[in-house]
């Protein structure tokens, strides 16, 4: 059997999301600022002489070919024109549609992973290129720094934002990004701020009012972690975060929640965990 190569797929929390404005495509400008977790998936890879791309472990409601791992994998064989192939294994852990950014960190995770694997030596401007066409978090997992984003997302400032615990709720409802953004009431006039010094204290989410509305489930979650410290929805959600000073409280926390609450605690990170490992092979 061929050497496995196997990496982590972080998560992404938004801790400041605002709206500037819509552009003619429909797609909104935004600022966020992104943070990683050391908390995710983990994908291992084999590299395949007769060129398939083979995702041994499927996600149930996700077709094979629709997965974004196949997507970015069979993206990259085009780009480099290799005739390798691979088998990949996906442990899944982050919940989907979340606004943790889980199905992005994957494509980045195999991105980076098969061409690693596969040593076709492309850049990283070329994968985040190749990420950008596959979702507009794509790349910030590809450059792997914590990022002040604007446009769409991808243009990226590297930040060095305050590393703390947090504890990040899972309300049981998928919440539809395109849904969001195509609503009559979300705020999209938000005036733009400057990328330095990073924005903490100008951390609202515009999408949050909204997804309140439409999804109770999300609005108990923020009124319950809202009691221990400021709560805040990343992305679109449905999950929710609030930061803590250490791990002992963030547990501590997460506990008093549990009865109702599906949740995890994890820490703030500014360099992701994957290339952390990547780094570690080098
Ligand atoms: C809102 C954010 C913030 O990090 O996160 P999530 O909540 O999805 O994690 C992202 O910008 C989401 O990025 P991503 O999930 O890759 O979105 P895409 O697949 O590119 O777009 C899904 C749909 O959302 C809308 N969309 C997305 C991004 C954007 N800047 N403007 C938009 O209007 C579009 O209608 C698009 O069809
Ligand atoms: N590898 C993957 N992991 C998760 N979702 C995926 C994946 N590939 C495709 N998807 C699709 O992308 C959607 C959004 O996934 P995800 O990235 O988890 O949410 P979000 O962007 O809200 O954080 C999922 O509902 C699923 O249909």
């Amino acid at each position: 059997m061929n050497a496995t190569l196997t990496l982590p797929a972080p998560a992404k929390l938004n801790l400041m999301l605002h709206i500037l404005g819509r552009r003619a495509d429909g797609y909104h400008e935004l600022q966020t600022l992104f943070q990683f977790l050391d908390h995710g998936d983990e994908l291992s890879f084999a590299a395949r002489e007769d060129g398939e791309i083979r995702l041994v472990t499927e996600i149930p409601g996700v077709p094979h070919d629709s997965n974004l791992i196949v997507r970015a994998a069979h993206k990259l064989q085009q780009l480099t024109g290799t005739s390798l192939g691979a088998d990949i294994w996906l442990n899944k852990v982050l919940p989907m549609g979340g606004g943790i950014g889980g199905g992005s960190s994957d494509a980045a995770t195999t991105l980076l992973g098969l061409d690693h694997l596969w040593n076709t030596g492309c850049s990283e401007d070329q994968l985040a290129e190749i990420g950008l066409g596959l979702g507009a978090d794509v790349p910030v997992f590809v450059r792997g720094h914590a990022a002040f984003a604007e446009g769409v997302g991808e243009k990226l400032t590297p930040v060095d934002p305050h590393e703390p615990w947090y504890v990040v709720l899972v309300p049981q409802v998928a919440v539809s990004t395109a849904e969001i953004f195509s609503h009559p009431l979300l705020t999209r006039n938000s005036k733009p701020i400057k990328v330095r010094p990073v924005p903490e204290g100008n951390s609202r989410n515009d999408c949050q009012a909204v997804v309140e509305q439409s999804y109770p489930e999300v609005r108990n979650a923020l009124n319950l972690l809202g009691k221990f410290t400021e709560a805040r929805l990343t992305g679109t959600g449905s999950c929710v975060f609030g930061a803590f000073p250490d791990k002992a409280e963030a547990d501590k926390v997460l506990a008093l929640l549990a009865e109702t609450q599906t949740g995890f605690v994890a820490k703030g990170s500014n360099v992701s965990m994957l290339h952390r490992k990547l780094r570690s092979l080098r």
